[in-house]
């Protein structure tokens, strides 16, 4: 087990209580689990009462998951779920670019794709890690630093509460790099937003800016992180200083387009992101929650977790055995895409793939290669 560093700022717990983790002591980095004083409502902390917080620590490649931090995961679920002393879970990445973008893109290119058995225990480690925050017996909140884009979205939408800061995006990007959002956000989308805001933020690959986000009732709350002269502003490239355009349609939390953009583009420049503010929330949060009785809380979000748990458990088997499977075929071809083309050219080529198919052609070798950025820059 490589992926768990764990920080202990509480007291051993007394020697007469049985240890029920999984796990006593956790490895090397890839996903760090801290207890961290709650605090009241008015800032001070309280003895003996901690958050634990767990972070994605993978931030080179937008705290993406690898295996070993899959599993990771689930123990540090486990953990902050048996830890008497922890009133509420803080889930979140490093850094400021990335809460989490999915699964890791290399290694499912270079190690998954083409190899459905591999990915089908690969699904079983995954699904156990959406299984953990659901059923975590502790309220989880998601403190989004930044993106939270495919599988990191499903396991951000796994979690009670989210707090943003505004230059966070949301959305999947399966369709587009060969997997399909089945794990957990065809579930949770619908239940969230209604059927045809699941439909377009689940299949389109147009990811929504936080206010957006906030607007659809996707996360709870949202805060400024940039800072110009040493004052917060709004995410200069969404619209946020109007509800509707000239025809009554909602434009609050769509991107800015035309000059409009190029100025935010200069505003952006002159900022510093400064995530104090989502802290301040996010320890808000807690001290609400701190402020209640643990068993009618607990009770409460169980009950309120039920449309999620019931719409994944499912699905959740069937969609481990299909996406096994497209690892022979579209998740190949697309994760292979963007781990093997630029910046600027890393989808397959989809027309080209449509056209095949639609000629009969079988899913061989030769066709996979036809469709990476590389052969299409050589014809
Ligand atoms: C849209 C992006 C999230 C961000 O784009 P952009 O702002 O242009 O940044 P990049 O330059 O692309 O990213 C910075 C570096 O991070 C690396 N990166 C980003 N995401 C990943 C990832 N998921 N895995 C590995 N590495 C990642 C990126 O390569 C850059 O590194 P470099 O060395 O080149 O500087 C965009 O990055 C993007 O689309 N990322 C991939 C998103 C994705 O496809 N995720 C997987 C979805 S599928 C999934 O998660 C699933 C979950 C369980 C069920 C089945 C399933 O498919």
């Amino acid at each position: 087990m490589t992926a768990i560093a764990t920080t202990h700022r509480d007291a051993a717990a007394a020697p007469a209580l049985k240890d029920h983790n999984l796990v006593a002591d956790f490895g090397t980095p890839g996903v760090i689990y801290e207890k961290r004083l709650v605090r009241t409502p008015d800032g001070k902390p309280v003895p003996g009462l901690f958050n634990a917080w767990i972070t994605l620590n993978n931030p080179a490649q937008f705290n993406s998951y690898t295996t070993d931090m899959v599993k990771a995961v689930i123990l540090a679920f486990r953990a902050a779920s048996n830890a008497r002393d922890v009133v509420a879970v803080v889930f979140t990445g490093a850094g400021d670019k990335a809460f989490c973008t999915g699964g890791n893109t290399k290694e499912y290119a270079e190690y998954y794709a083409g190899n459905p058995q591999e990915y089908r225990q690969y699904m079983r480690l995954f699904n156990d890690m959406v299984s953990a925050i659901l059923g975590c017996d502790k309220p989880v909140v998601c403190r989004v630093n930044g993106m939270r884009i495919g599988g990191g979205q499903e396991i951000g939408m796994a979690c009670d509460f989210t707090v943003a800061q505004d230059m966070a995006r949301f959305g999947q990007a399966g369709p587009k790099h060969g997997s399909a959002p089945i794990g957990g956000a065809t579930d949770f989308l619908p239940v969230m937003l209604g059927c045809e805001m699941a439909m377009v933020s689940g299949s389109l690959c147009e990811p929504w800016s936080a206010h957006k986000a906030y607007r659809l009732g996707m996360i709870t709350d949202v805060v400024p992180a940039l800072k110009v002269d040493g004052k917060y502003v709004a995410n200069p490239l969404v619209i946020t200083d109007r509800y509707l355009d000239e025809y009554g349609r909602i434009v609050h939390g769509e991107p800015k387009s035309g000059e409009e953009l190029a100025a935010a583009k200069d505003v952006l420049k002159k900022g510093v992101v400064d995530l104090s503010l989502l802290d301040e929330k996010v320890e808000a949060l807690c001290a609400k929650i701190l402020l209640t009785f643990p068993d009618c809380f607990t009770k409460t979000i169980e009950e309120l977790r039920k449309p999620k748990i019931d719409a994944w458990n499912a699905n959740k088997e069937n969609s481990r055995a299909w996406l096994a499977l497209n690892m022979m075929t579209e998740a190949r071809a697309g994760f292979r895409a963007f781990n093997e083309g630029t910046k600027e050219d890393r989808e397959i080529d989809f027309v080209a793939l449509r056209q095949a198919l639609a000629a009969g052609t079988p899913w061989t070798d030769e066709l996979t290669e036809s469709l990476m950025p590389k052969a299409r820059a050589g014809r």
